[in-house]
């Protein structure tokens, strides 16, 4: 059988309008909403494939919820070092790109900090690909970024990061297919099957209307959460230029997340 046709930018820009019509449509009726993006959202074509099609398994419930952990991935304080928040010191030369710090504070539903947090950032560098055998787009790697970082939370919940701004790169969801630049977050939790995920935007990104994985958000205060702001008191003169991001776990105001492992 032929492979069905690759759907266009303009297909894919009309999928997400009529998924969006279809969102508005259920609030206006007053249909509870799920609080994350729906795990099958069409116009994200890997949804459809790899969305889970049996009832969540409950691992606290149904579970040794300490045997689960004990063959989990755990870490220690003294595992993450102060370099490891720095993605532009982890080779012998500095990384091609704009220098950028990103930081924010990690808050409970009420604002509250919440410390000593391990946050994991990957990303791809500032041509836009990743140190990855997966991604094999023809743009430049570097050997001076591998994008991935580390930090934990301090008393005020906050956590910096040094790194390049990311590329925007071409994926296969469709013809055409663009995701706008955005460094990847995983949030620990205090066990590892709490751990969450989610994506940090840059402001002003041409490409967020035609993107399906941002659009999945289709609640339009959520997804401005999703944003980065640019915060020129954060921006280090003749060095680098400064993103404010808070990360809030729960509640009205929740950065919503992509997937809980
Ligand atoms: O699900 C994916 O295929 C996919 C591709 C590219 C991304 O940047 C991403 O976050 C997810």
């Amino acid at each position: 059988m032929a492979a069905p046709a690759a759907a266009t930018q303009g297909e894919i820009d009309r999928e997400i309008a009529r998924e969006r019509a279809a969102y508005e449509k259920t609030v206006a009726e007053g249909v509870p909403r799920t609080p994350h993006p729906a795990r099958n959202y069409p116009p994200y074509r890997s949804s459809a494939l790899r969305h889970p099609r049996q009832p969540l398994v409950e691992v606290a419930v149904r579970q040794d919820p300490e045997a689960v952990e004990l063959a989990s991935p755990a870490f220690g304080r003294t595992d993450v070092t102060e370099l490891d928040c720095d993605l532009t010191r982890q080779h012998r030369d500095a990384p091609l790109g704009e220098r950028i710090t990103v930081s924010g504070r990690l808050l409970d539903r009420s604002g509250r900090p919440v410390r000593g947090q391990l946050i994991e950032i990957w990303q791809a560098n500032a041509a836009g690909r990743y140190a990855h055998q997966r991604d094999q787009h023809p743009a430049p790697l570097d050997p001076n970024f591998t994008g991935v970082g580390r930090a934990l939370t301090d008393d005020d919940g906050g956590y910096a990061f040094t790194t390049i701004k990311p590329g925007a790169y071409p994926w296969r969801n469709h013809t055409g297919a663009w995701r706008p630049a955005h460094i990847h977050f995983s949030l620990f939790g205090t066990a590892f099957t709490q751990r969450l995920i989610t994506q940090m935007y840059f402001p002003g990104d041409p490409l967020f209307r035609h993107d399906p994985i941002l659009q999945s958000v289709t609640d339009d205060a959520a997804r401005q959460r999703l944003v980065a702001r640019y915060a020129h008191d954060l921006s280090a003169p003749e060095w680098s230029l400064g993103y404010h991001w808070d990360i809030v776990l729960d509640g009205p105001t929740a950065t919503w997340i992509e997937e809980g492992r």
